[in-house]
């Protein structure tokens, strides 16, 4: 597995690939890697192009009172997890923003309900970053898990608005076997608090059985204790939502049944 931390060596080796008939497909990550990942990387393996994983934790995503420090950061066992899993090359910026930097990329529909109400700004910086990780890659695929349902229709309408020539492809939520969504912030759950979680996959995946299920998750879901309902919505034929589980934001969907 090659690994690269210099954008301008990254994009040299995209170029490099492509002149040479090699397409390859990008898996963009902010590291911290769990079986949700694996699950991109294997589908991304699946088009039979060099895979790509980027690891990259981007501070224009995270609003000023959000985890950007503590996000979880553990290089050796991520470079060890995708040599494993047969990644052909790990892109591994120490920095996308240096000097002056001054550009960026604002989606103006999809990006300001749900996860965009409460954190402003943060589809700006996932499509500011995409954007740049894309022309470095120069990926022709890029892969991108269904559990950031909104980050993926904003990336897809980027793609389709400024014509970068790229195809998304989406990755079903990939599940522990307590029904929780893998995610990097699990880690932030106390055993106790774990437990308790698991209400949030049980009566969502309930709710998008009923007809009425965005009231009665709502209803339910603020039933739990210690839990506080930022938004359950429908959007892309699924219903949506966020919790606080005392100071741990979960976000997580299911396909609407009704
Ligand atoms: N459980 C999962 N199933 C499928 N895709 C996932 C899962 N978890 C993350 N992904 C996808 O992996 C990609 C990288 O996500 P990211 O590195 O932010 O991981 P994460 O676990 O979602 O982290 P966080 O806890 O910060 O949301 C995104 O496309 C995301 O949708
Ligand atoms: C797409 C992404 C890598 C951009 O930083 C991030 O938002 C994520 O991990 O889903
Ligand atoms: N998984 C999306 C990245 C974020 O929450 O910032």
């Amino acid at each position: 597995m090659r690994f690269i931390e210099d954008p301008e060596e990254m994009q040299a080796e995209g170029l490099r690939l492509r002149r040479g008939g090699a397409l390859p497909a990008l898996v963009p990550t902010m590291g911290a890697l769990h079986p949700g990942h694996l699950a991109l990387v294997q589908r991304a393996k699946e088009e039979g192009a060099p895979v790509i994983v980027s690891i990259y934790v981007n501070p224009l995503q995270f609003g000023p009172q959000e985890d950007f420090a503590a996000y979880p950061r553990q290089e050796e066992a991520d470079r060890q997890t995708c040599e494993a899993a047969g990644v052909d090359l790990l892109f591994s910026p120490r920095e996308l923003y240096a000097g002056d930097h001054s550009t960026y990329v604002t989606e103006e529909a999809l990006s300001f309900g749900r996860c965009g109400r409460s954190r402003p700004g943060h589809f700006r910086g996932v499509a500011t970053v995409v954007a740049k990780l894309l022309n470095l890659t120069q990926a022709a695929v890029a892969v991108f898990g269904w559990k950031d349902a909104q980050q993926l229709s904003v990336i897809r309408r980027m793609i389709r608005d400024l014509a970068f020539p790229v195809r998304v492809v989406p990755v079903e939520i990939q599940r522990d076997l307590d029904g929780l969504a893998w995610s990097s912030r699990n880690r932030y759950l106390s055993p106790e608090q774990r437990k308790r979680a698991t209400a949030f996959p049980r009566i969502l995946a309930e709710a998008a059985r009923r007809p009425d299920g965005r009231a009665w998750a709502t209803v339910e879901l603020n039933r739990m204790p210690g839990f506080r309902v930022d938004y359950v919505e429908v959007a892309d034929g699924r219903l949506c939502a966020a919790v606080w589980i005392d100071k741990i934001r979960l976000i997580d969907n299911f396909p609407c049944e009704s």
